[in-house]
This record gives C-alpha cells, sequence and structure tokens, in this order.
C-alpha cells in the first residue's frame, strides 16, 4: 500500500456515518474513495463522483488498500470478507458485533491490518484511561455506565459504553451496570459514574457531531498504511507519543 495514495472503499456508504466518511474523505491528502458499498447501490450526494455498488456485487470492487466499514452486524461480515479478498485493510466502527465477529477480527489480522474501535474520537480514547485509573482507585464504590443516543440506533448497550466498561473491569475486576437512553438525535454521550457513601465522580463524554468519528476514521486510515497484519488499537494509534 502506497501511504501517499491510499486507494479506500467505503463500506456502509449510505448510512449516517458512511456519508459523514464520503463527506470529509475529500479534505485528506494521500488519500483517495476508489469506490462505496450500499445496499441499493445508488449514487450518493456526498460524493457524486464515486461509483457505488450494491451488496450483492462487492465482489466486482476495484481493487483498495483499505476497507473503511460502519455497517451493521448483519452486514460486517461481507465487509472482512472482501478485505481478505483484496489483501486491504480493515477500520471498521460497526458495534453490536459478536463474539464470533470479534474472533473473525482476531484472525483476519494474522493476514491484513486491522484496527475496530466503538468509538473513533479522541474524548473517548482519553477516556479509557482515566476510567481504568478511576476504577482501580475507586474498587468498592459502585460503577455504573449510562448512555444516550438517537432514536434511530439499534444496538444497547453502546460499543461504546460496552468497552468503557472493559477499562472498568481492567481497574477493578468487576463489571459496570449499564443503562441505555434513546431520545431524539442525540449523537452519542457516555457517562461513567462512581458512586460512593456522600459524594459521586462522573466522568463523561459528549459527541455533539458525527463528524468526529469520521474525521477519527480516516486518520486511522491514514495512520494504518504504514503498518502491516495486526490488530490494532485506535487509541494507542491515536495517542502514539501520550497525546493527540
Ligand atoms: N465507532 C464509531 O466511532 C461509531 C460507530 N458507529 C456505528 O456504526 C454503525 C453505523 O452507524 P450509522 O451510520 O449511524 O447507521 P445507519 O443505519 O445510518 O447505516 C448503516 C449502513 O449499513 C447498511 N446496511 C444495513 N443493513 C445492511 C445489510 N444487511 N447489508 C448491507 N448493508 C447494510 C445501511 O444501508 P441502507 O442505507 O440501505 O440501510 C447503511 O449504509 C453502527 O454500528 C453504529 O453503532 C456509529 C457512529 C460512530
Ligand atoms: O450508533 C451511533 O451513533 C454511535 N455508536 C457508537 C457506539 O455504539 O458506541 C459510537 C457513538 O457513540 C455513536
Amino acid at each position: 500500500m502506497n501511504p501517499d495514495d491510499l486507494k479506500i472503499l467505503v463500506h456502509g456508504a449510505s448510512g449516517r456515518m458512511g456519508r459523514a466518511v464520503l463527506r470529509l474523505a475529500g479534505e485528506r491528502p494521500g488519500l483517495r474513495v476508489v469506490a462505496a458499498v450500499s445496499r441499493s447501490g445508488e449514487i450518493l450526494p456526498e460524493a457524486p463522483e464515486v461509483p457505488v455498488l450494491p451488496v450483492a456485487r462487492l465482489a466486482e470492487a476495484p481493487a483498495c488498500d483499505l476497507v473503511i466499514d460502519f455497517s451493521l452486524p448483519e452486514a460486517f461480515d461481507a465487509a472482512l470478507a472482501a478485505c481478505l479478498a483484496r489483501g486491504a485493510g480493515l477500520v471498521s466502527g460497526t458495534t453490536g458485533l459478536s463474539e464470533r465477529q470479534h474472533a473473525a477480527l482476531d484472525a483476519a489480522a494474522l493476514q491484513v491490518p486491522v484496527l475496530w474501535a466503538a468509538n473513533f474520537s479522541a474524548g473517548v480514547a482519553v477516556l479509557h484511561a482515566l476510567v481504568r485509573q478511576a476504577a482501580a482507585a475507586l474498587p468498592s464504590w459502585d460503577a455504573d455506565i449510562v448512555e444516550s443516543h438517537h432514536v434511530h440506533k439499534k444496538d444497547a448497550p453502546s460499543g461504546t459504553a460496552l468497552t468503557l466498561g472493559e477499562a472498568v473491569v481492567a481497574g477493578r475486576g468487576r463489571a459496570p451496570h449499564y443503562a441505555s437512553l434513546r431520545a431524539g438525535d442525540i449523537v452519542g454521550e457516555h457517562l461513567v459514574q462512581f458512586t460512593g457513601q456522600g459524594e459521586r465522580l462522573e466522568l463523561v463524554h459528549r459527541a455533539t457531531n458525527r463528524e468526529i468519528f469520521a474525521r477519527g476514521a480516516l486518520e486511522a486510515a491514514s495512520r494504518l498504511a504504514r503498518r502491516g497484519p495486526g490488530r490494532y488499537d485506535f487509541g494507542q494509534l491515536l495517542l502514539a507519543d501520550g497525546r493527540i
């Protein structure tokens, strides 16, 4: 893969995130969307010059270096298969994946670079470390994670809530409780709350524009271009020198 001319296929292109990726990809030098895949195969106004294939014709998509996937669990297997068939890397933000699908990501990482992240925002990348630190310092306090999203979101708890829950477990060995709210057009909010006797610690992240996730995924794609096969972590890739 040529890191100065990275050829990208966008999977789940007609969705909220797919369209944001198409809209913003043009801003990034060294990166080119060569095709998009959606269920209908209709040309998308965000990138009218990009050929769009219906999912049934994914195999006909042109060669690419990386697939950026924001779809749904039922569509995800096809995106991963397309990567393996082309020797292309994968940047995926699809949440609600099954254990089998996470195992398939591990297996694919033996052949191609793979980066799956439940959240491509810089703030949540930092929040993980804070949550782990708080959980380790407050092992006897109650831990709860409350996530709020728009009414169209299908999975609950959100992928971010679950990975923040993993940080809680890493810190104190016990899982938190989860609560999910679906309301209006909330882009994505996560509250991690530690409650003791007479005091409460709250760590909150609020996304107010989903373009931050699209920018994060494009940034991940650019950074993955210089890497070989393996499983990569968004936080580690982004915070390689400890800061954004
Ligand atoms: N990691 C992160 O930072 C973020 C992750 N997400 C996650 O990204 C995913 C997409 O979110 P969002 O864009 O809001 O969702 P949308 O529902 O808007 O988009 C989903 C996309 O997947 C396509 N799709 C659905 N079912 C199938 C199928 N059976 N076969 C092929 N394609 C299919 C849809 O096509 P069609 O238009 O035809 O329905 C659409 O293009 C979700 O899992 C969400 O949780 C979201 C934001 C940030
Ligand atoms: O579906 C969404 O919108 C979002 N999904 C991700 C998740 O499940 O955590 C990330 C973000 O919160 C938006």
